[in-house]
């Protein structure tokens, strides 16, 4: 497994699992343990996922020790009341994951009062609650807007990042910040016939690896965090093992050409 160490000097795992869309209950509690025995040591969730009970539970009976797993949740800004809000947000999201501390915690949505939230994210993080903050489907104006107004620079901007959507100019914009780039939907969601693209299906079979795996390479190549979500046993330790081979920098720029340069999923 590999690291990132992020602009406050603590490591994140590069490769993650994410859980968007497991459902509450046995499916989510399932596919997170599937996802912790396989060897993932970061679990993605957030509020408005609706499982962070499955995944708190989940991480209870895996075994591995808490110190071990990087658990990122994140919460929506609201309009009014914005900061104590924020507050409500986070302790009801440590009660359902039944954890004491929160490794990376990240605005969602740029919406709502994002100055009178992340004031809030900033005291969390002074008071040891949470070891990094980030945000979340921020452009880069907004990113520098924020950098403009607070002391703590956010760890990380999760925005969907994938051959569709490559993010290069953003990624170094954040990296010039001290920002660590991370993908959703590594996928696309299965959008855009991802699975079934001609230039992805002849590089995978150069490896002999499937798409998925080259794709999530390849943004691991990039130091791109990424956290393909998966309800399936086959698949989950399929995503997880991308470690054992290496996309030669001709294969890395080939990709460079399915770039559309927007979101499929949020047009950011
Ligand atoms: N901050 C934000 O606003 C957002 C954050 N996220 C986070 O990012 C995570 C990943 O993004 P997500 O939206 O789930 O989309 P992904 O791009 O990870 O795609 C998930 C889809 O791909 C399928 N899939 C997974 N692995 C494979 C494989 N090896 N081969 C073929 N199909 C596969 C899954 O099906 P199956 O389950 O049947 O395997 C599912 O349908 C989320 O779960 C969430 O944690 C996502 C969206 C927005
Ligand atoms: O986190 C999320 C999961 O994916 C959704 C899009 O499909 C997003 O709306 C949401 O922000």
């Amino acid at each position: 497994m590999m690291n990132i160490t992020l602009n406050n000097g603590i490591e994140m795992p590069l490769l993650g699992f994410g859980t968007y869309l497991l459902r509450d209950g046995v499916a989510c509690e399932h596919a997170v343990l599937n996802a912790l025995s396989t060897g993932y040591r970061l679990i993605d969730t957030a509020a408005a996922y609706n499982n962070e009970e499955s995944v708190g539970r989940a991480i209870k009976k895996s075994n591995v020790k808490r110190e071990e797993i990087f658990v990122t949740t994140k919460f929506l800004p609201a309009d009014d009341s914005a900061h104590e809000k924020a507050k409500r947000s986070f302790e009801a999201s440590l009660k359902k994951l039944g954890l004491d501390y929160i490794d990376l915690y990240l605005i969602h949505i740029p919406q709502g009062d994002v100055n009178s939230s992340w004031k809030a994210m900033e005291e969390l993080y002074k008071e040891g609650k949470v070891r990094a903050i980030g945000v979340s489907n921020f452009n880069m104006d907004q990113v520098q807007h924020l950098l403009k107004q607070h002391r703590v620079v956010p760890a990380v901007n999760q925005v969907e990042t994938h051959p569709f959507c490559q993010r290069t100019a953003m990624q170094e914009g954040l990296k010039s910040q001290g920002i660590r780039l991370e993908s959703w939907a590594p996928f696309a969601q299965g959008r855009n016939e991802l699975f079934n693209n001609e230039l992805l299906k002849a590089i995978s079979s150069k490896y002999n690896k499937s798409i998925a795996q080259v794709v999530l390479r390849w943004l691991i190549q990039k130091e791109v965090v990424v956290i393909p979500k998966s309800a399936n046993m086959k698949r989950i330790r399929e995503n997880f093992n991308v470690f054992d081979f290496e996309l030669t920098l001709s294969d890395m720029t080939s990709i460079e050409s399915l770039d559309r340069g927007r979101g499929l999923i949020y047009h950011v």
